[in-house]
């Protein structure tokens, strides 16, 4: 019999999570029955969504909401599956379960030996999914054009400036830190600027693009968004992904609002979950894929060693210490 190591919501977050919101307990398997496998987590997840959902979603004492990534099959009675096979599963915070097989996914068969597996929870999984359907088929961006990001060297941001450089278009992107800064410059960013230094976001955003943004990605909501919705150019278009910088608000921010500018510049907003797009799934891990192996979308990955390290890793990415995509190597 295997035991499991899980992580369970304690305490439902008030504010920032704290370690004391969480538990890790112990959860004996059962036997395999015909049809089932046993799985090992081997990276996991930690994600900006798993606070807001979890307010949403779950009860105290439930187990941690999150992609299971890349785990391996360690025992099988299901002969659609091998033992060693890497799968991607959505299991939440755990280091062992079991599956009929219904809900996991295989990588891609072109999967390489030498990519990390982890890559399929972050630029080829669904962060880089969501760049790509935020992009291509939100924003709709077209060659020549300017586009804005925010938590621009995280897993999603960095994806978004790279497949604007990709498409044609000049990119701009903020973060949090100098050396993220220099990491959006290194992979290509035209312009990068750090949002917590610079003394006026509205003269950074002027002086990056003074003709404005066709396309705005936005990442972080709350007063960023309302400050660079002023900056956008005539049509332009805004993709609403994330809001990290209200998810962790007791109190929900105030406006400005953003009627006015919406209708002097006919400008289009539309949010966006990636998983209703399932249906350009295929097409771009795909690409997505293609790309990397060419070279042209750079990856970075913040890898915390250890399953008991779990919220460490969570709540370090929701303060900004990731590079790249927060993962746990358990
Ligand atoms: N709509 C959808 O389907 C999806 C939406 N998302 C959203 O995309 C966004 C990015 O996710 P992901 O790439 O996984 O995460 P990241 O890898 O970008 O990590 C989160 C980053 O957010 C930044 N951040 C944290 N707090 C603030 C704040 N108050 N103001 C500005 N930036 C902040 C930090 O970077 P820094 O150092 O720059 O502050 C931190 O590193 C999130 O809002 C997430 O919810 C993600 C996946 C799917
Ligand atoms: C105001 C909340 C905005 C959150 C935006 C975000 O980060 C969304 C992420 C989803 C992404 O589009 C696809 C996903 O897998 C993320 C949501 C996952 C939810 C899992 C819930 C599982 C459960 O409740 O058991």
């Amino acid at each position: 019999m295997v035991t499991a190591k899980v992580w369970v919501l304690k305490k439902h977050f008030e504010g920032f999570p704290k370690p004391s919101d969480f538990e890790m307990k112990q959860v004996a398997l059962a036997n395999l029955k015909d049809g089932e496998l046993l799985l090992e987590s081997v990276f996991l997840s930690v994600d900006p969504y798993m606070r807001p959902y979890s307010k949403r979603d779950m009860k105290e004492g439930d187990v941690m909401i999150g992609t299971q990534v890349a785990s391996r099959i360690v025992e099988s009675k299901n002969p659609a599956f091998a033992v060693g096979t890497f799968v991607v599963a959505n299991r939440g915070w755990r280091t062992h379960f079991i599956s009929d097989g219904k809900d996991l996914n295989l990588l891609p068969a072109s999967w390489p030996e030498s990519l990390p597996k982890s890559l399929a929870l972050g630029t080829v999984g669904m962060p880089g999914l969501t760049a790509y359907v935020g992009l291509f088929e939100i924003c709709k961006m077209k060659p020549g054009e300017t586009v804005l990001v925010n938590a621009a060297a995280g897993a999603v941001g960095s994806v978004v400036g790279q497949l604007a450089k990709i498409g044609g278009c000049k990119v701009v992107g903020c973060a949090g830190s100098d050396s993220k800064v220099a990491y959006l410059k290194n992979i290509g960013f035209d312009e990068a600027f750090n949002y917590k230094t610079v003394a006026s976001l509205d003269e950074a955003l002027r002086k990056a693009s003074p003709d404005g943004y066709d396309c705005f990605f936005d990442n972080v909501g709350g007063e960023f968004a309302s400050i660079a919705i002023n900056h956008m150019k005539k049509f332009g278009r805004i993709a609403v992904c994330g809001a990290i910088s209200q998810y962790n608000d007791s109190v929900p921010q105030k406006g400005p609002y953003i009627q006015i500018p919406m209708i002097f510049n006919e400008l289009s907003m539309k949010g966006f979950i990636v998983s209703s797009w399932h249906n350009h799934r295929e097409e771009g891990v795909k690409a997505l894929l293609k790309w990397v192996l060419e070279g042209k979308l750079k990856y970075h990955e913040q890898v915390t060693e250890r399953f008991e390290n779990m919220p460490a890793a969570f709540i370090g990415m929701l303060k900004g210490e990731n590079l790249g995509k927060a993962v746990v190597k358990v």
